[in-house]
């Protein structure tokens, strides 16, 4: 378990204290409606409400529905003997192009930040099988059955987020749950950081994860041992890309969560174009901190919340004066995906 990531610091200019959430009213289904239920969801909503006016990351303790610590270990570790595979059978599992998003991605194959160039990491991405073939070909044995338990329940507890969200921001419950019908654009990337060589900091170590914002609605994120490495920009006014003038700050959780039972929800830059900039989102990295993180594998899990192809996304009236035309979220998705394999080819 990482001690710098679960420091007792509190926030400062370099760090940044993840809120605790409590979205269980949300996400465990309950056949009573009654009023206290009705209190606790109007609690979370403006919980969240509060976090993701200022920046998009907050956290949520497991379980959450079917999220559960005890599947999320399991889940991870699958996803370790993935990646502990030798490279021959790694490349083997390689479907990775932009049009299918599916598959192994190797190392180097992705650069966020055209400056500090490819990131240091490899990733295996799953889609929805309503939707899509993910080939399993080549993968451990118990990989495909653990990561669609695990699917199923992402997909119960995205669907309560959704219903969250839009009662958050005031408008109809089911505004964006309605728009996650078919998961086509969903997708689970398991990452793996490697070991690496430090270079004395992190500005001149290797990037594991360029900076960026997420594309689509929101990302729930699972960090195995809640190791650091993570940063933010805490954003300010309509600020969606990395601003030069905004301090990163070191994502922390509360010393009072045990990392391997949380989760990181994360609002992405649709949702801030969605809610006309109501909601942040926010600018994030992964940097290798310490020799110590150096020397260690990092492993997360991320799931990309993103509305089905067809949907429109169109600013409510309720907020405001469009900042924003309409535009299809499939169109939307595809233009960002884009930005980052040309970027890789420059
Ligand atoms: O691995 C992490 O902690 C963050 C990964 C991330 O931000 C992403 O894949 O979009
Ligand atoms: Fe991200």
């Amino acid at each position: 378990m990482s001690a710098l990531s679960r420091g007792m610091m509190s926030d400062d200019a370099n760090t940044l204290v993840l809120s605790p959430v409590n979205l269980s009213a949300y996400a465990t289904r309950s056949s009573v409606n009654s009023d206290s239920q009705e209190e606790r969801r109007k609690l979370a909503a403006s919980s969240w409400n509060d976090v993701c006016t200022r920046h998009g990351f907050s956290i949520a303790t497991l379980p959450l529905g079917r999220i559960t610590p005890e599947l999320l270990a399991r889940t991870f570790d699958v996803a370790k003997q993935l990646f502990t595979l030798d490279d021959d059978a790694k490349m083997k599992l390689r479907r990775h192009n932009p049009a299918d998003n599916m598959g192994y991605a190797p190392l180097g194959g992705e650069a966020h930040d055209t400056v500090r160039g490819a990131d240091r990491k490899e990733a295996f991405n799953v889609r929805s099988r309503r939707c899509h073939t993910n080939d399993y070909t080549g993968c451990p044995p118990d990989f495909q059955p653990v990561v669609e338990e695990f699917w199923d329940a992402l997909e119960d507890t995205a669907r309560a987020l959704a219903t969250c969200a839009a009662d958050a921001i005031g408008v109809e419950s089911d505004f964006f749950a309605k728009t996650l019908k078919s998961w086509e654009h969903c997708t689970i990337r398991f990452l793996h950081y490697p070991a690496c060589d430090f270079g004395g900091d992190e500005d001149s170590s290797p990037i594991r994860c360029g900076c960026h914002t997420d594309f689509g609605l929101f990302t729930l994120l699972f960090v195995k041992d809640g190791e650091s490495g993570l940063q933010l920009k805490a954003v300010d006014g309509s600020v969606e890309h990395d601003d030069p003038n905004l301090p990163w700050r070191n994502v922390q959780l509360p010393a009072s969560e045990d990392p391997n039972g949380v989760v990181m929800l994360n609002t992405g830059a649709l949702l801030a174009r969605w809610t006309n900039d109501a909601w942040r989102a926010t600018a994030h990295r992964v940097v290798v901190p310490s020799e110590a993180q150096a020397r260690q594998s990092r492993y997360s899990i991320a799931f990309f919340v993103d509305p089905d192809p067809e949907m429109e996304v169109a600013v409510h009236e309720k907020l405001g004066t469009p900042k924003y035309a309409p535009i299809l979220a499939g169109e939307y998705l595809r233009m960002r995906l884009d930005e980052i394999h040309l970027a890789q080819k420059k």
